[in-house]
């Protein structure tokens, strides 16, 4: 699987760690940066990952600022996107399960350790289809 990932300063230590174990698991990873500590604005990295995520480029995209709202607001506004900002790994299993979650959003500030275990958790879950299909044609039909 292909995974995008982007971050701002505060997620570029982060993405380090989840760089090496997406690639320690046989992940392909595409790091769209930012690539250093240095001031960065998290709405650039957001809508390069979203971009690859809806253009097929990636199955699956990752993003990393402190809060983690930032990127999921920006990430958001692309068509196809299916961003969610996850502090839990219950709830990573959930909005892979129904919402077919696309990008992962995490928050730095929620400490590393948490935030690995809500990536394995999304990495590791499936789309439960069903009913909840019917509501992301739902979510992707509207528009304003
Ligand atoms: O959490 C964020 C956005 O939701 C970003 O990571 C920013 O870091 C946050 O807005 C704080 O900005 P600063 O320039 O690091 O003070």
């Amino acid at each position: 699987m292909r995974i995008a990932i982007g971050n701002d300063h505060r997620g570029y230590e982060l993405k380090l760690k989840i760089v090496e174990w997406l690639k320690s698991q046989g992940y392909e990873v595409t790091d769209v940066g930012a690539f250093s500590e240095e001031s960065a604005d998290y709405p650039d990295f957001a809508a390069k990952v979203a971009k690859a995520v809806a253009q097929g480029q990636a199955e699956r995209g990752v993003l990393i600022c402190g809060t983690g709202i930032g990127m999921s607001m920006s990430a958001n506004k692309m068509p196809g996107i299916r961003a969610a900002l996850v502090y839990k790994p219950e709830y990573a299993a959930l909005t892979r399960m129904h919402n077919d979650a696309n990008v992962l959003c995490l928050g730095e500030m929620n400490g590393d350790d948490l935030n690995m275990e809500v990536l394995k958790v999304f990495m590791g879950t499936q789309f439960e289809g069903g009913r909840h299909q019917r509501r992301i044609d739902k979510i992707q039909g509207r528009c304003c």
